[in-house]
């Protein structure tokens, strides 16, 4: 399965931020998307998810040979910021999700199973959203993703509100999710982009591009996406 992103364009009034941007992300890699401040990471997410119409190109998705447009339900995306209902406890919540949801349920599994593959605590999944940590939230919207398992995910800057515990586990449940899905997750952190990335791909300019996997692993890694970030800057 493949995400293929064509010439994609993105403009607010006069300002273009994505500029016939073109990428493709493969099932079974997790690919970290780096950029400045205000590069148009969260842009392209809101397009990806439909949230936001584009003003060009296209976002296909190839599944055995057949390629077709990418629809709004085939992408699960965690914000960095999740709006829950605050006055459910996340066993609530996720029961009413599965309840509404039921046809389009890949899992014969009970809710308890979902819980416990997030390592929250029974007292936690209990507890009222309103008073769970930003971390929890973003557990929790995860969650209902292990449950319609759409083939696109994606994270915008989901990690950094994790401790370093949870921020593991996650780690691990991204990378066995990886075999299922397109996962793509934005980030400002370098470090956590080469630990857990099999692929970095730069949005510099309105445009994507891979970051080649050597690098990915080498000492010099940092100084170098530094660079690449600070040349393509050059080149406006
Ligand atoms: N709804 C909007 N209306 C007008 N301009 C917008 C809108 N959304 C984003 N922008 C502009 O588009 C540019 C890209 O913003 P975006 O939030 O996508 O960047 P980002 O890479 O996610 O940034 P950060 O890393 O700081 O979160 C910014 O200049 C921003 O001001």
């Amino acid at each position: 399965m493949r995400l293929i992103i064509e010439d994609i364009v993105k403009r607010f009034e006069d300002k273009q931020v994505l500029r016939e941007a073109g990428f493709s992300f493969e099932q079974g890699k997790i690919y970290g998307l780096l950029g400045r401040n205000g590069a148009g990471k969260t842009t392209l997410f809101n397009c990806l998810s439909k949230e936001m119409a584009t003003d060009g190109g296209q976002v296909l998705l190839e599944e055995n040979g057949n390629r077709r447009e990418l629809r709004e339900q085939d992408v699960g995306y965690v914000y960095s910021l999740p709006i829950l209902p605050e006055f459910l406890t996340g066993y609530e919540f996720v029961k009413f999700f599965m309840d509404i949801n039921r046809d389009k349920l890949k899992t014969e599994q009970g809710i308890d199973h979902y819980f416990d593959m997030m390592s929250m605590t029974t007292e936690d999944r209990h507890r009222l959203i309103k008073n769970y940590s930003h971390g929890m939230k973003n557990k929790l919207q995860m969650l209902l993703f292990l449950l319609t398992k759409p083939p696109v995910i994606l994270l915008d800057e989901p990690l950094t509100s994790f401790d370093v515990i949870v921020a593991l586990e996650m780690k691990n449940m991204l990378r066995e999710m990886k075999r299922d899905h397109i996962l793509i997750f934005s980030t400002h952190i370098l470090q956590l982009a080469s630990d857990l990335c099999d692929e970095l791909v730069l949005l510099n300019n309105g445009k994507l591009s891979g970051v080649p996997s050597e690098l990915l692993k080498s000492p010099e890694f940092e100084q170098s996406v530094i660079q690449l970030l600070k040349d393509d800057e050059a080149h406006v």
